[in-house]
């Protein structure tokens, strides 16, 4: 009984599989440097072989947590909230997102965008995969294209991906980590051939911080 009222609700998305909450500074993309209070909602099958939080994946793997509940805590630590995971859009934003908007709170989305758009986004970043690739409805709305450069095919993707975004959108590349010191020259040539792209690092792992 209490195991299917937890399943409905999660399928509304009242409650979420949530791994991780923690308050830290945004490492990545257009706003880097700025403190960030993240929300890491676990269950993602996009499948990136070199993902930095594989842990997330299985979304058994972490409890199903009230939306209320996360939004009290993280009105506690910022102003700035950044819902991520595991892949966010797996699930109904629309009642987290709800709650923090009620709480006057910036709320932005790390996503994949390989699922239908749900919630209320102050700003939205989207990181493309080749294995389930993004909705045209994610390249719409996203403020940020963050491209992850593990090869240099990688490069051609990017170009590809920019031109399904809106006018407006930030474009950014990122070295994918463990192969960051093969990749960072092909990503600074092409910037500086190509100056509408800027240089994402993840600079949370450079200062040792979550
Ligand atoms: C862990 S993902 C979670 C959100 C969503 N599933 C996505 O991929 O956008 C958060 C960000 O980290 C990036 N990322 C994951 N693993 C990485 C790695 N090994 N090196 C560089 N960036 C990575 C993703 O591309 C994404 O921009
Ligand atoms: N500091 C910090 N910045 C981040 N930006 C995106 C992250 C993510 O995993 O979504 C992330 C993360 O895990 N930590
Ligand atoms: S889409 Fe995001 S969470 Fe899912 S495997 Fe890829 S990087 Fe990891
Ligand atoms: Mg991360």
């Amino acid at each position: 009984m209490l195991e299917k009222t937890i399943q409905q609700q999660v399928e509304k998305g009242t409650m979420l599989p949530l791994m991780e909450e923690f308050y830290t500074i945004q490492g990545e993309g257009y706003h880097t440097g700025r403190a960030a209070y993240f929300i890491r909602v676990g269950g993602c099958d996009v499948g990136c072989h070199w993902c930095d939080v594989k842990e997330s994946w299985d979304p058994e793997k972490h409890p199903p947590t009230g939306v209320d509940q996360i939004v009290v805590n993280a009105a506690k630590y910022s102003k700035t909230i950044v819902v991520t995971g595991g892949e966010p859009l797996t699930w109904n934003m629309e009642p987290l997102t709800t709650g923090l908007k009620n709480a006057s709170l910036d709320v932005h989305i790390e996503t994949s965008g390989a699922y239908p758009l749900s919630g209320h986004w102050d700003w939205i970043c989207l990181s493309p995969k080749k294995a389930k690739m993004p909705l045209p409805e994610v390249y719409e709305a996203a403020h940020e294209l963050k491209v992850i450069v593990f090869n240099r095919h990688d490069l051609a993707f990017a170009k590809a991906e920019s031109e399904k975004v809106s006018s407006t959108c930030k474009l950014f590349l990122q070295p994918e980590w463990s192969v960051r010191e093969k990749m960072i020259p092909f990503i600074t040539e092409f910037v500086m051939e190509n100056p509408e792209w800027q240089v994402s690092l993840q600079t949370h792992k450079y200062l040792n911080i979550p």
